[in-house]
This record gives structure tokens, C-alpha cells and sequence, in this order.
């Protein structure tokens, strides 16, 4: 029979996936446990971690295992990876941890710019690499996929400093793609537009401020967590290996805003 619907499942599949335990990490975790996928979740909090880990393994027959760590100490974390890269290769890789300090540039400072651009960047360079590696060592396929913003590719009223990091991850999206191409390896970036997260809590409770995005957003409203974790599960899935070295704008069409 003639098919060209291509899988969308990770059933055997292992996919890391910083900032884990919160927003829009936290929906894409549970998406590809939904999808199949066995799980490296990282973050901080090792009580957010062991009780999403028990979650997931309540609801789904995968395999989740967790990484407490701050995503700027890439040694602790690749240290603990390599005591699982026998039972846990990694083959997808979601480079989602990232925070924001929302200073105008004239008051933004060197303090600010270390924790937005090493939270932001660092690990995403670093475990990439780490997951290439592996990969390149095994012979096998892999999805690398980077939590960029609509900050990224258009100016934004929320911080100079973080707008540079979300531009930095589409560059190196490009870059790494072009570099492990001829590995197999597929790495593409996500620009979400507002998501209701704890990030973005506080900006959303105020009226005006929803105002102004709905204003500039053609589908008139934010995002819902489950129209970001779509496109991370087809970025993941065999349905996305043609593509590689793009950044997905999921914005309800702020980016395109004409007049
Ligand atoms: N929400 C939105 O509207 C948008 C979000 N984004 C991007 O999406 C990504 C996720 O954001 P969102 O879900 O909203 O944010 P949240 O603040 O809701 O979640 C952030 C997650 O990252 C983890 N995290 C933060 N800093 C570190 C760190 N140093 N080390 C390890 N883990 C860390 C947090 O866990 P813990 O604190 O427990 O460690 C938490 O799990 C970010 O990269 C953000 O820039 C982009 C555009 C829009
Ligand atoms: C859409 C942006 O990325 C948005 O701007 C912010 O300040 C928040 O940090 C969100 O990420």
C-alpha cells in the first residue's frame, strides 16, 4: 500500500531534555514520554525532579532517569551522562533551559549578562557537542533542537541581553547543522512567541501587556503548551529528517505582522 505519513513516534528513543520540570520543558518532557521516548530531564530542583520522574513513569512504559544541575556546570552534567551512556545514549537533545533579566540596555549590567548568556548559551553549545560525540562514536542519527524566541529573530521590549542569546542559538542551530550534516545529526531551533510559563507570569497578568501582544499576533492570543511540544515532538520525530539548520517560529503568526 503507497503511504507517506511519516512516524511521528520516539518509541526507543532517548531524548535529554534541559529545564525539564517547568513550562514548556515540562510539556515537551511529558509530549515525548506520550511519544515514547525514554528520558534525561535536568534542572535544578532534585525534589521537581524525582516527582516528575514519577509522574512520567506512572502514566507511560519509558525509562526516566534525572540530572540536578545547573545547565552552566557542563562537567557535572556530562560526568553523570557518562555513567548512562551505555543504558541511556542520548539520540535527541532539547535545549530548552533558559532565563531572562528584563533591563533596558542603558542599566543592564556584567552580572546580568554573565547569568543570561552562560544559562542561556553555555550548555546549549557544550551539550550539543557532548551529544554529537556520542553519536558520531555510535554511528547514530540524532535530533538536536534549541529553544530560541521570537526575540531572536525580531526586537522585543524584554532585554537586550537575552534577545543577543535567543539570536545565538539560531546561528548556532545553522552552524552545527552545517558541520554534522554528514553525520546524520538534524539541528534545529523553536521560537515560541508567550507561552503561559513561570517566566512569563508575571508579564501576563497584566492586561495591557496581553493587550499589546494579542495586537500583534494575527490568531489574536498566546500560545497553549500543547502547540509548543507539537512541533518539538515533530522536530524529534523521523517526520522532520529533511530538515535541518531551521528555526521554527510557533509565534500565532507574530513575526510575519504586516500592515
Ligand atoms: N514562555 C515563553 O513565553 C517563552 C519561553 N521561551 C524560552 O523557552 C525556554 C523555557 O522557558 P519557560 O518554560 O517559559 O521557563 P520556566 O522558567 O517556566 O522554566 C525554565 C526551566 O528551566 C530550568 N532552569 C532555569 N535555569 C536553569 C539552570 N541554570 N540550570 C538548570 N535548569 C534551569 C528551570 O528549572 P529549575 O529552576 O528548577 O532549575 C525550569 O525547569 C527558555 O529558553 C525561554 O527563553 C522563549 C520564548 C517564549
Ligand atoms: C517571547 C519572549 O521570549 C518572552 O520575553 C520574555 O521576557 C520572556 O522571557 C519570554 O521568553
Amino acid at each position: 500500500m503507497e503511504s507517506y505519513l511519516p512516524s511521528f513516534d520516539l518509541k526507543g528513543k532517548t531524548a535529554l531534555i534541559t529545564g525539564a520540570t517547568k513550562g514548556i520543558g515540562r510539556a515537551i518532557t511529558i509530549a515525548y514520554a506520550e511519544a515514547g521516548a525514554n528520558l534525561v530531564i535536568v534542572s535544578r530542583s532534585e525534589e521537581d525532579l524525582s516527582n516528575l520522574k514519577t509522574q512520567i513513569q506512572n502514566d507511560y512504559q519509558v525509562k526516566v532517569v534525572y540530572v540536578a544541575s545547573s545547565v552552566t556546570d557542563i562537567s557535572n552534567i556530562t560526568s553523570k551522562l557518562d555513567m548512562m551512556k551505555e543504558t541511556m545514549p542520548i539520540d535527541i537533545l532539547v535545549n530548552n533551559a533558559g532565563m531572562n533579566i528584563r533591563s533596558e540596555a542603558l542599566n543592564v549590567t556584567e552580572e546580568e549578562w554573565s547569568q543570561i548568556i552562560d544559562t542561556n548559551m553555555k550548555s546549549a553549545l557544550f551539550l550539543s557537542q557532548y551529544v554529537a560525540r556520542n553519536l558520531k562514536e555510535r554511528g547514530a542519527k540524532g535530533k538536536i533542537i534549541s529553544i530560541s524566541s521570537v526575540g531572536g529573530v525580531t526586537a522585543l521590549r524584554t532585554g537586550v541581553v537575552y534577545a543577543m542569546t535567543k539570536a545565538a542559538l539560531i546561528q548556532m542551530t545553522k552552524t552545527l547543522s552545517l558541520e554534522w550534516g554528514k553525520y546524520g545529526i538534524n539541528v534545529n531551533a523553536i521560537g515560541p512567541w508567550y507561552f503561559p510559563t513561570a517566566l512569563t507570569e508575571e508579564l501576563l497578568k497584566n492586561e495591557q501587556y496581553v493587550q499589546d501582544i494579542v495586537d500583534r499576533t494575527p490568531l489574536e492570543r498566546i500560545g497553549k503548551l500543547e502547540e509548543i511540544a507539537g512541533p518539538a515532538v515533530f522536530l524529534a520525530s523521523d517526520a522532520s529528517n529533511y530538515m535541518t539548520g531551521q528555526a521554527l517560529m510557533v509565534d500565532g503568526g507574530m513575526t510575519i505582522y504586516g500592515f
